[in-house]
């Protein structure tokens, strides 16, 4: 198995959102890697979020971060420009959630962002048989997209390893990115089935001290 860096990436899902700009601050100086950016249209899924206007306002407040914009929404295409203009550098969408899977990732790239694939915990892989040269990452849902705190589904763990061996033989420089769940007590494991960029909301923001939390994971991905 071969890994890129491993990356860091709040939910702001689970951030103070009375202060939003200031927490983003906190958890990146507390040696977070990326921002997670939840986007949720309460049509693809249960539950109501940001739009692109909150993106931009985080880039006006001075966070210089890569921001992952992780699109739970029904249409996506005509969100993919308003996301790239407000700050995004990841967008990722689901398969379920567009008519043209192969035109939607290209419009991410020709808007200057990376594109990926969201998997919730019962699509399958195989929409990824024809576009591995068109993603620059590939998002596992570990639970059912829609709200933070829930418990990380066990089953993820070998389709993380299938996600890792699709992408090793492929050659592609993608990302495998794992959503859900992820607290230190299990982040070794979720990083040995092939993770190498690890969404956490509520196990970093509802703790009051976000470098020990984030010390404590990388210790735990060290050992991998
Ligand atoms: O996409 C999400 C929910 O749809 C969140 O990013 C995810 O659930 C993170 O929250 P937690 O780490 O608390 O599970």
């Amino acid at each position: 198995m071969s890994h890129k860096p491993f990356l860091i990436a709040p939910s702001i899902l689970s951030a103070d959102l009375a202060r939003l700009g200031d927490d983003v601050k906190e958890v990146l100086n507390a040696g977070a890697d990326v921002i997670h950016f939840d986007v949720m249209d309460n049509h693809f899924v249960p539950n109501l979020t940001f739009g692109p206007a909150i993106c931009k306002a985080l880039r006006d407040y001075g966070i210089t971060a890569p921001i992952d914009v992780h699109l739970m929404a029904d249409p996506v295409d005509r969100l993919i420009p308003e996301f790239a203009k407000a700050g995004a550098d990841y967008i990722t969408f689901h398969p379920e959630a567009a008519v043209h899977i192969d035109r939607t990732l290209q419009l991410i790239r020709d808007n200057g962002c990376k594109a990926g694939l969201v998997f919730n915990p019962a699509t399958p892989l195989s929409y990824l048989d024809y576009v591995m040269d068109k993603v620059d990452v590939i998002l596992l849902m570990s639970v059912n997209p829609g709200f933070g705190g829930q418990s990380f589904i066990p089953a993820t763990l070998d389709k993380l390893k299938q996600a890792r061996k699709m992408i090793d033989e492929s050659g592609f420089d993608i990302r495998l990115e794992v959503d859900g769940g992820v607290k230190v007590n299990n982040i070794a494991e979720i990083a040995a089935a092939g993770a190498d960029m690890f969404v956490a909301g509520s196990a970093i923001f509802d703790q009051p001290d976000y470098k020990a939390v984030i010390d404590e994971m990388r210790q735990q991905l060290a050992k991998i």
